[in-house]
């Protein structure tokens, strides 16, 4: 077709987002093109509506009693189509029981149900609760025979652990923080118990919801999970099977990470919600708070794709709801709504009507808006008999002692006012504690001249989606909360409030009702075109699209986790340890040796770190390692002497002090391996530089060494840290070492200024020829390992075992400054082969008979080197007896990956228990 962009040359898109955009034009040509498919689609509908047999269709069904929220038991239909697992709390439907086998399933209220109820696309299972408890087996099967006709999966929650997951956990603590208005912080809940209870409760009825979904799912099926019930859901699911695809989204705003540090919890569920591959908010600002918590508490990487955790990537976007806008267009022309929109146009003709809907919930700001109210009618007395204000509460959470208390509390506002300005025949507040049933709904937002939204915080609000489908007539005005997810997308259309400012809301109900005709249809216009577009089929299929790209995911991840390192084969290492008669043990000491500490800075643990400590269960092993003959273990390390001195002094053992500048055998004394014409002119004036940054970032601290000065700011603020560094080398490059013989060396939060030519590795040849010498060592080293967490100017030590890897760059140099926050951080390359075979291109190393210069006198051997003949080289390793491993490090060229400390201290105890 001509001019058509999809029938030409393939557009080949290049993002994610691009390939997102093509399927959705794509889908939007396919509608205009094939209109038989929408045809299909609606009689489908009709069918499958006649067909609904277990709905009762009287008043009590809810909202949604006309229709379906399934597409009936047709399994052919859906061959073709995706199996989606949907999870989450509640069911559509809740159930009621009738009988000891009979059920009567009743839609729920609620946001998340009716957006997912538009979703048609996929061949879609639900999983969630019933709203009910179910005690006995016969019961428990007649509802899920009830249920599986609407293609719905009940999981069977008990009583006490509905009452301290979903009312304690989810209601009273998650649901309250994720919408800032803080933790209980009085007993509010009388029957619930402590937090750790609730907490474990929720972690149980997660478990209880894993089990169901793993039962059901089969392989290909995409598993999403909904809502802050279900954090702790993606990691049990993966637990189950690591190859399933799970998204989960927030329905709920994700609060600043100033809000979640708060919840005791607070580490716990990120990382349970980050073991999903895909996680979705309504906005970016909830997801910019979600990956800004992950680093912030997590200390983990956030990249503009997501969250970034040992190579492992779980993407993190903004997936905007939207309502099924059609079901509402089409509503308003059924001949009952029509009817019931003459009935309300003349029982408040003459009257302007407002309206509000909102489950009777704190953060809907009802009190807030009743007040606004109060103070329009007190300042515009001739609209007092004008203007009529109708708010729908729909009763929730009511066994919560504060969704009670908020109960009282709306009731006496509204009586107050209806007293003041109420008349003998008419009242300004007509306030409802119920649901209406969907065409009631729709036909009072036909009706509506101006909706009053004034929620104090609310994911994203539906309302005012669905206020706007049915606004096409009368053209209505929106006074939307700019603290709702909705006011980003129809912001432009509405008039934006904060809740909290009465007046302003006030003066803002006075504005939308005067508001001239052409004004509010241009308004109307812009967010009808939104909300008919942006619906929920929409955000449904650009989710679960973007989940089945989660293939990509996993395998980009894969990839990713290929080019870091693969984890370390302990028992190979250990075995072909216990085969060797001459070991070399090469061990760094910080975040190699030492305690994990935590990464969030908490005062005792800043001034452990300050004083790096050995971690208390390797001493043991070290002992039994440093003891056996066969065995030779040095500590190298960038802390100074002193600190080697006191964590080390008591075992038999080497210590490599300042990156191997000083060296000493733990029976003798230090000697010093520094090259002789080390220039140190440039300390005095890096010094006052660090000294200026101390001082001006909190938390950060400095040490003085011999032959540097390291900068960290581990413990400071990571946002403000990394600003400052970045300043810090500005400052240092055009100053102090414009001119010196330096290397800056940027750790992850450390910056370092050495003199050049200090590293490990150049250092480690003169301390392996020492080593040999002094301990008079007759055959070669036939097994090394080396664990460190060394930055990428010290892996020099790696090449030096194995020349032929590529030699990095160090991470800083003049021109390359830290990568702004939330920048990608720059790939190393690290495809290289890895022999398995002997180590062919070892460097040579000293003799057997050494070259030093007497104890305390060493001075750099490079130069006397006596170049080894087969036979009596210092070392004589085959390839699979050497296991360099870098500790957390994801790239590195180190062959293994050790993941933490605890990992070393697990390897050092078997390699200590090999010996007797
Ligand atoms: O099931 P309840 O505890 O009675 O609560 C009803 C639902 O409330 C919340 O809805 C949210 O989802 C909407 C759609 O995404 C969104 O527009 C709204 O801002 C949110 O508040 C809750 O997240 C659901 O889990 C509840 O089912
Ligand atoms: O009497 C009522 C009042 C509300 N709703 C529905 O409840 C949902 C409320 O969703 P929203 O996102 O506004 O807030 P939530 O209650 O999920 O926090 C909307 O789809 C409404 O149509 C309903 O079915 N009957």
């Amino acid at each position: 077709m001509p001019g058509n962009k999809y029938n030409g040359t393939p557009v080949t898109p290049r993002t994610r987002l691009e390939r997102l955009l093509l399927n959705r034009e794509l889908r939007k040509f396919n509608r205009f093109f094939n209109p038989s498919d929408e045809l299909d689609d609606g009689l489908k509908e009709a069918e499958l509506f006649a067909n609904d047999s277990v709905l009762n269709k009287d008043e009590n069904c809810g909202p949604f009693n006309e229709e379906t929220f399934s597409e009936g038991v047709d399994g052919s239909e859906r061959l073709h189509k995706q199996r989606l697992l949907v999870v989450a709390n509640r069911l559509p439907v809740s159930a009621v029981r009738k009988g000891e086998d009979s059920w009567q399933l009743e839609m729920s209220v609620g946001g998340l149900v009716s957006a997912l109820l538009g979703v048609k696309e996929f061949d879609a299972r639900w999983i969630g609760w019933a709203g009910v408890n179910v005690p006995d087996e016969i019961g428990q099967k007649a509802l899920t025979t009830a249920l599986a006709e609407k293609r719905c999966i009940p999981v069977f929650l008990d009583e006490d652990i509905v009452h301290q997951y979903y009312n304690g956990y989810c209601n009273n603590m998650l649901w309250p923080l994720f919408h800032y208005l803080g933790l209980p912080q009085e007993d509010r809940l009388a029957t619930t118990r402590s937090f750790q209870s609730q907490f474990d409760a929720y972690k149980k009825a997660n478990q209880m919801f894993a089990d169901v979904v793993n039962k059901h799912y089969k392989e290909g099926d995409v598993v999403w999970c909904h809502d802050y019930h279900l954090m702790f859901l993606p990691k049990c699911l993966k637990e189950y099977n690591s190859k399933m695809k799970v998204g989960w989204f927030l329905h709920t705003p994700f609060p600043s990470s100033e809000i979640h540090r708060m919840l005791p919890s607070r580490s716990e569920l990120l990382r349970s919600v980050l073991a999903a591959d895909l996680v979705g908010f309504h906005t970016y600002d909830y997801a910019r708070h979600f990956v800004s918590a992950c680093t912030r508490i997590l200390g983990l990487e956030g990249t503009p794709e997501g969250v970034e955790d040992q190579g492992k990537l779980t993407r993190v976007a903004a997936f905007p709801i939207g309502i099924d806008s059609e079901r509402f267009i089409r509503a308003l022309e059924l001949p009952q709504v029509q009817d019931h929109i003459k009935e309300l146009k003349e029982r408040f003709a003459g009257r302007k009507v407002m309206l509000g809907v909102d489950r009777l919930d704190m953060i809907k700001g009802i009190p807030q808006k009743i007040l606004a109210f109060e103070e329009f009618l007190e300042e515009n007395p001739e609209w007092r008999d004008k203007v009529v204000l109708l708010q729908i509460a729909v009763p929730t959470r009511t066994d919560v002692p504060e969704y009670q208390k908020l109960t009282s509390q709306v009731h006496e506002i509204v009586g107050r006012i209806n007293g003041r300005f109420g008349t003998l025949t008419a009242v300004p507040i007509h306030h409802l504690d119920r649901s209406l049933d969907f065409h009631a709904l729709c036909a009072l937002y036909a009706v509506t001249d101006v909706a009053l939204v004034t929620s104090l915080r609310d994911g994203m609000n539906l309302v005012s989606y669905e206020f706007v489908a049915c606004q096409a007539s009368k053209k209505g005005v929106l006074i939307l909360s700019e603290f709702a997810g909705a006011a980003q997308s129809l912001g432009a259309g509405a008039i934006l409030v904060n809740p909290w400012n009465i007046s302003e809301v006030a003066s803002s109900i006075g504005y939308a009702l005067n508001m001239p005709a052409d004004e509010r249809e241009k308004r109307h216009n812009h967010n009808f075109r939104h909300v008919t577009t942006h619906t929920s089929q929409e955000w449904a299929a650009t989710f679960v699209r973007c989940s089945l790209e989660l293939n990509d995911t996993i395998v980009e991840a894969q990839l990713r986790t290929r080019q870091v390192l693969p984890l370390l084969p302990v028992n190979d290492a250990v075995e072909r340890y216990t085969q060797s008669s001459n070991r070399l043990l090469i061990l760094g000491f910080n975040a190699t040796l030492t305690e994990p500490v935590h990464t969030l800075g908490r005062r005792g643990s800043q001034i452990r770190e300050m004083e790096p400590r050995l971690h208390p269960q390797l001493k043991e092993p070290l002992k039994k390692l440093c003891k056996d003959q066969m065995t030779t273990v040095v500590v190298l390390s960038g802390s100074d002497r002193t600190i080697l001195d006191e964590n080390f002094g008591e075992y038999n053992m080497w210590l490599a002090a300042e990156n191997g500048m000083f060296l000493r055998r733990t029976t003798g004394k230090w000697m010093t391996t520094m090259p002789e014409n080390l220039n140190m002119d440039w300390v005095d004036s890096v010094k006052h530089v660090f000294e200026y940054f101390t001082e001006r970032t909190p938390r950060s601290h400095f040490e003085l060494r011999e032959t540097s000065l390291l900068w960290n700011y581990k413990y400071a603020d990571v946002e403000f840290g990394r600003l400052q560094a970045r300043d810090m080398l500005q400052h240092l490059w055009t100053g102090p070492i414009s001119n010196a013989a330096v290397d800056v060396v940027q750790g992850r939060r450390s910056v370092e200024v050495r003199a050049v030519g200090v590293t490990k590795g150049a250092a480690i040849d003169r301390i392996l020829g020492e080593i040999v010498h002094n301990q008079g060592m007759k055959a070669p080293i036939d097994y090394v390992l080396c664990v460190g967490h060394f930055l990428v100017k010290d892996e020099d030590i790696y090449t030096f075992f194995e020349p032929e890897l590529p030699i990095e760059t160090p991470p800083i140099v003049r021109c390359r400054l830290p990568e702004p926050v939330g920048l990608p951080v720059p790939k190393i390359p690290c495809g290289r082969s890895r022999s398995k075979t002997h180590l062919k291109k070892q460097r040579s190393l000293s003799t057997l008979e050494g070259n030093y210069l007497g104890s305390g006198g060493w001075r750099p051997m490079v130069d006397d080197r006596i170049s080894v003949h087969e036979g009596s080289s210092v070392l004589d390793l085959k390839g699979e007896n050497y296991f360099s491993c870098a500790v957390s490090r994801k790239r590195s060229n180190a062959r293994y990956l050790l993941g933490t400390t605890d990992d070393v201290v697990t390897l050092l105890k078997q390699l200590a228990d090999c010996l007797h």
